[in-house]
């Protein structure tokens, strides 16, 4: 057996997404919801490493707290890439975890989708990346969104992608203390379910909202508190399912004044809002690196 073990000391970003809008048109047969809903990538996230071997071990380095390796979907994401490339190779994976679980941020699917972006550089398993796009929307709605790393539109479950790039803003991200399952939502008999369909050039922050919110600041109190305090500084909406609730604003001064009223206790961050995700800038980063490298 070969035991080679390749250290790639480098950090791969998994950067979070806010919905700045999220609307449900409908059901679909399969149960899962027609939505259109705009993408913002953001300039904070997570951060992973790889460690790859030709033995074809696939784990993380520590199990993260609350997930076992067989749920994590960056173990998934990598186990799927193996099988679908027919590649040997394996790897152990290091997260630095920043993002709230479960908070509408989308941390795990950007886990997975940084898993398989590089891991496709990594193990030179040259996968396309609609095809990479495709074998994420396995894992979850908003993996092919994360894979193509883009500011977008997106309609279907979350498939259909349109780049959208957007004024540069920043934004207050803040998470209250409550765990809310997207399946919960969706599975609401008062969730609204027809919103009409939108042209994306009329896009305006005022004339949408989150279809999800009335239901979840209903259920969560938390979630109702805290975005009636953001709301007097700036816009605020929840975005995805929640729990995290998010403030626009022109300047990130601006936004770290209004982060430094909040209570001690409320998880917060605030980042720049990027048409271009920091994984697709660090992709563009090894690619020239190899160019550089092919050309001396
Ligand atoms: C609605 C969004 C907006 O970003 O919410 P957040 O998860 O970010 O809060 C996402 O698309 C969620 O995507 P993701 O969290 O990957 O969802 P999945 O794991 O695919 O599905 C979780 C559950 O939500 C429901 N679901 C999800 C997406 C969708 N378009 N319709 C649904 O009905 C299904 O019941 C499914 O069992
Ligand atoms: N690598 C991962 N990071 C975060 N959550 C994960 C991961 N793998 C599996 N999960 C599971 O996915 C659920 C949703 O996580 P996450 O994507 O962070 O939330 P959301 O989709 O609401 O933004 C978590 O509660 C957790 O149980």
């Amino acid at each position: 057996m070969d035991n080679t073990v390749t250290i790639h000391r480098d950090w791969w970003p998994s950067p979070a997404k806010l919905n700045l809008f999220l609307h449900i048109l409908g059901k679909y047969d399969n149960g899962y919801h027609q939505l259109e809903s705009l993408f913002q990538m953001l300039d904070y996230g997570d951060r992973l490493a790889f460690e790859t071997n030709e033995t074809g071990d696939i784990a993380m380095a520590l199990p993260m707290a609350g997930v076992k390796d067989e749920d994590n979907l960056i173990i998934r994401a990598a186990k799927l890439l193996a099988a679908h490339s027919k590649c040997n190779k394996g790897a152990k994976i290091t997260i630095d975890k920043r993002l709230p679980m479960g908070g509408g941020i989308g941390g795990g699917s950007s886990n997975a989708a940084t898993t398989l972006v590089a891991l496709n550089t990594l193990w030179d398993t040259q996968l396309s990346v609609d095809e990479l796009a495709t074998l994420g929307l396995q894992l979850g709605a908003d993996v092919p969104i994360f894979v193509r790393g883009e500011t977008a539109f997106a309609g279907g479950v979350g498939e259909r992608i349109t780049s959208a790039p957007q004024p540069e803003q920043w934004f207050l991200v803040a998470t209250p203390n409550v765990h809310i399952s997207t399946a919960e939502v969706f599975s609401a008999a008062d969730l609204p379910r027809n919103t009409p369909s939108m042209r994306w050039e009329n896009y305006n922050f005022e004339k949408t909202r989150n279809d999800c919110q009335q239901l979840v600041a209903n259920r969560y109190p938390e979630v109702a508190k805290l975005l009636q305090w953001l709301v007097h500084y700036a816009p605020s909406r929840m975005t995805g399912t929640g729990a995290s609730v998010f403030a626009v604003f022109c300047d990130q001064a601006s936004a770290n004044d209004v982060q430094a009223k909040l209570p001690a206790s409320t998880k917060s961050f605030v980042a720049k809002g990027v048409n271009r995700s920091p994984l697709l800038q660090k992709l563009e980063e090894q690619h020239s690196m190899y160019a550089t490298s092919d050309t001396n």
